[in-house]
C-alpha cells in the first residue's frame, strides 16, 4: 500500500475511512464493472441535451423570422419544431435517467455485497475494539446514504453536467462574447468552491457522531438489564444527551454550509443572463449579432439554473454519499488484516504485513506454532505491555499446559497465538507462516480459539455448522454433530434444517457449545487455542462439554490456558507464564522436581483442592 493509499487517520480503534484516492478508484472500479451502461447513459444524455438545445435556437429564428416580416406559416412550422425538440428531449431525458437508475442499482448491489463480505472478513479484534456501532451505522445509515446517490444522485448529476456543457458550448457558438457572459457565474463558482472545502469533513463528523450514538444505544440496549440492576440509568442517559448533542451540532455545521451556498447561488444565476442582454444589445446595434441570436442566448443562459440548480441540489447529496461511500470502503483497509493495522509497525519496524506469500514460507509441518521475542500492549492499556518478549515452540500435536497467575498474560498470549491481534513486535508463526501473512480465512483453517463464548447464529442447524464449510454435505455435518456428543440434533423435528432461535428451537448452554465445536470440526484446524471453554458452565454442562471437546482435540497441537492445574498434570509439557514472560517450561514432574514457582502452584493448588467427585476423576484433563 503506498502512503497516498493509506486511509484517513480514523479515531483509536475505530475503523478507518478510505482516503478520497481510494475512494474515487473504488467508484471507478464500479463503473468499469459495468461500463457499457454507464455508456449507454452518457450517449442518452448527450442525445437529450442536444434535443434540448434546439428550442431555445428556434425561438430565436421566430424572432428573426418576425422582425424580417415572415408569415403566420413560418412562424407556425418553427412552433411545431420547437414542440418536437422538446418531446424528443423528454423522451431521450427519460431514457437516460432509466439507464442511470439500472446503473445505480447494480453499482448499489454491488457495494451492499462487498460490504458485507469485507465485514465478514474483519478480525474479530477490530470489531472488538472498533465497537458494533460503527460497524452497524456503516452498514445501514451510510450505505443506504451511498444507496440514493447512486441511484437517484448519479443519474440526475450526469444528466445535469452534459446539458450545462451543451448549453454553454451552444451559447458561444451564437457570439463568443455572449458565451463569455457566463463568467458571470464565477461568484457561483466561489461559494462552491467554499462548500466543497468544508462539507467533507463536515459530512464526516455528522456520520462519526451518528455511529457513536447508536454505538451507545445499542450497548444500553444491550446491556438493559445491568443497566436497570446497577442503576445506571441517569449516567447512560446523560451519555446519550451528550451523544445526540454532539450529532445535533455536526448537523448545524452542515446545514450553515447549505445556508451561506444557495442564496449565493440564486443571485448567481441573473448574472450572466442580464450580462447577456446588455453585451448583447450593443453588438446588435453593432450589427454583429441578430436580435434572435440575443434572445436565443439569453434563453440559454436562463436555462443554464436548470442543470445547476440540479448538480448544486445533489452536491449535498453528493458529499453526503462520498463521505459515506469513504466510511463503507474504509471497511476494506481492515478487512482480510488479522487484525493488524496497515501503519502497525512489524517485527523489524516496517509495515505490519509481510509483502511475502505465505507458500514461500510454508515448510514448517501443520501444526507447529512458533513465538519469536512476542511484545505486546493493549491500544489505549494504562498498564503497558502484557506480553514482553515470549519465546514459544509448540510441536505438532503437542499439548502444552499454559498456567500462571492472573494477569500474568495467558489469554492475551493465547489471543496472540490464534492471530486474534498483531503482535507490536516478534512474530507468531503456524505451521512456519507468519499469522500476518495469512488472510483470516486460512488463519481460521490452522488455528481456532475456543472460548467460553459461542454464539448461535439465526438459521437452520445447517446454516450454523455450513459457516465453518461451507461446502460440507450433510453426512460431514452428522459426523461433525456425533463427533462432539450432540445426540440431540438428530432428534430435532426437522432435522439439520431445524430453526435455530427465537420462534425455533433454543439450544441450552452446552447445545451451543456443541455446535460451536462442531463447528471446530469441520473447520478441521490444526492448532486450537483453549482458553476457559468450560470454566464458567455448571459442572453437569461442563462434563458435557469436556467430553464433546476431548473428542475434538483428538489429533491437533492444544495449547490450553490452564486455570485449574488437573489440566496441566496431563499435559506433554507446561509453561509458567508471570509478569508476560514464560519462566518455565518443561513436563509436569520435571517442573515438580525443580521446585520452582510450578511446584509452587501445584502444591498450593493440590493442598487446597478438594477430593473430587466419583464421576469426576481428577485424571481426565479434558482441556489439554
Ligand atoms: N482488552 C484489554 N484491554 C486492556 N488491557 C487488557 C485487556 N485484556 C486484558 N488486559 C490486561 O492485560 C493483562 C493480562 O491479561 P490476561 O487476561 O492476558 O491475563 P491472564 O493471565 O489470562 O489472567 P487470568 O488468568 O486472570 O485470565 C492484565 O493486566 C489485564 O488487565
Amino acid at each position: 500500500m503506498t502512503t497516498a493509499q493509506v486511509p484517513a487517520p480514523a479515531p483509536d480503534g475505530a475503523l478507518p475511512i478510505a482516503s478520497p484516492r481510494e475512494a474515487r478508484r473504488a467508484a471507478g472500479r464500479l463503473i468499469r464493472c459495468d461500463r457499457r451502461a454507464f455508456a449507454l447513459m452518457l450517449r442518452l444524455n448527450a442525445l437529450a441535451a442536444g434535443a434540448g438545445l434546439a428550442g431555445p435556437w428556434l425561438l430565436g429564428r421566430i424572432v428573426d423570422t418576425v422582425r424580417d416580416g415572415g408569415g403566420a406559416a413560418a412562424v407556425d412550422r418553427l412552433t411545431l419544431l420547437i414542440v418536437a425538440g422538446t418531446a424528443l428531449q423528454l423522451l431521450l431525458g427519460r431514457g437516460a435517467r432509466y439507464a442511470g437508475h439500472r446503473f445505480g442499482e447494480r453499482a448499489l448491489a454491488r457495494v451492499r455485497e462487498g460490504f458485507v463480505d469485507r465485514a465478514l472478513a474483519l478480525p474479530s479484534a477490530v470489531v472488538e475494539r472498533a465497537g458494533t456501532g460503527d460497524l452497524t451505522a456503516r452498514g445501514t445509515t451510510d450505505v443506504a446514504s451511498v444507496a440514493g446517490t447512486l441511484r437517484d444522485a448519479t443519474p440526475e448529476v450526469s444528466v445535469a453536467v452534459v446539458q450545462a456543457v451543451f448549453l454553454l458550448g451552444a451559447v458561444a457558438v451564437l457570439h463568443p462574447l455572449l458565451g463569455a457572459c457566463a463568467l458571470g457565474l464565477v461568484g457561483c463558482g466561489f461559494a462552491v468552491r467554499w462548500y466543497l472545502r468544508r462539507a467533507r469533513p463536515a459530512y464526516l463528523d455528522e456520520g462519526a457522531a451518528v455511529s457513536e450514538l447508536a454505538g451507545l444505544l445499542a450497548a444500553t440496549a444491550a446491556g438493559a438489564r445491568t443497566v436497570d440492576l446497577l442503576g445506571l440509568a441517569d449516567s447512560r442517559a446523560a451519555a446519550a444527551r451528550e451523544a445526540v448533542e454532539r450529532s445535533r451540532r455536526t448537523r448545524l455545521r452542515t446545514l450553515f454550509l447549505r445556508s451561506v451556498l444557495f442564496p449565493v447561488v440564486d443571485f448567481s444565476y441573473t448574472v450572466p443572463v442580464a450580462a447577456a442582454l446588455v453585451a448583447g444589445g450593443a453588438l446588435h446595434d453593432a450589427g454583429v449579432v441578430s436580435l434572435g441570436a440575443v434572445v436565443s442566448a439569453a434563453v440559454l443562459l436562463g436555462q443554464l439554473s436548470t442543470p445547476l440548480d440540479t448538480l448544486l441540489f445533489r452536491a449535498e447529496q453528493l458529499q453526503a454519499g462520498a463521505a459515506a461511500f469513504a466510511r463503507v470502503e474504509g471497511v476494506a483497509a481492515e478487512a482480510g488484516t488479522n487484525g493488524h493495522r496497515p501503519d502497525a509497525p512489524g517485527p523489524d519496524g516496517g509495515p505490519g504485513a509481510p509483502a511475502t506469500a505465505p507458500s514461500a514460507h510454508a515448510t514448517a509441518p501443520r501444526g507447529r506454532i512458533e513465538a519469536r521475542g512476542v511484545r505486546y500492549a493493549y491500544p489505549g492499556g494504562a498498564g503497558g505491555e502484557v506480553l514482553r518478549g515470549v519465546e514459544l515452540t509448540v510441536r505438532p500435536g503437542e499439548r502444552l499446559a499454559l498456567v500462571g497467575p492472573s494477569g500474568a498474560g495467558k489469554s492475551t498470549l493465547g489471543r496472540l497465538l490464534a492471530g486474534v491481534e498483531a503482535p507490536g513486535a516478534g512474530t507468531v508463526t503456524v505451521g512456519g507462516v507468519p499469522v500476518a501473512a495469512l488472510p483470516p480465512r486460512a488463519l481460521r483453517r490452522q488455528v481456532a480459539l475456543v472460548t467460553q463464548e459461542h454464539h448461535v447464529f439465526l438459521g437452520t442447524v445447517r446454516d450454523n455448522l455450513r459457516i465453518a464449510a461451507p461446502d460440507a454435505d450433510d453426512a460431514a455435518l452428522h459426523a461433525a454433530l456425533a463427533a462432539v456428543g450432540a445426540e440431540w440434533a438428530a432428534a430435532l423435528p426437522s432435522g439439520l434444517g431445524t430453526e435455530l432461535g427465537p420462534g425455533g428451537f433454543r439450544p441450552d448452554g452446552a447445545q451451543s457449545q456443541q455446535l460451536s465445536l462442531a463447528r471446530v470440526v469441520l473447520a478441521d484446524p490444526g492448532i486450537l487455542i483453549l482458553d476457559e471453554a468450560t470454566a464458567l458452565l455448571d459442572p453437569r454442562t461442563a462434563r458435557r462439554t469436556e467430553r464433546a471437546l476431548a473428542a475434538v482435540l483428538a489429533g491437533r497441537t492444544v495449547i490450553a490456558v490452564a486455570h485449574r492445574l488437573h489440566t496441566a498434570h496431563d499435559a506433554d509439557r507446561v509453561a509458567v507464564m508471570e509478569a508476560g514472560r514464560i519462566t518455565e517450561l518443561g513436563t509436569h514432574d520435571a517442573l515438580v522436581a525443580a521446585d520452582g514457582a510450578y511446584a509452587a502452584l501445584w502444591r498450593t493448588w493440590h493442598g487446597e483442592t478438594p477430593a473430587p467427585p466419583p464421576d469426576r476423576p481428577p485424571e481426565r484433563p479434558a482441556e489439554v
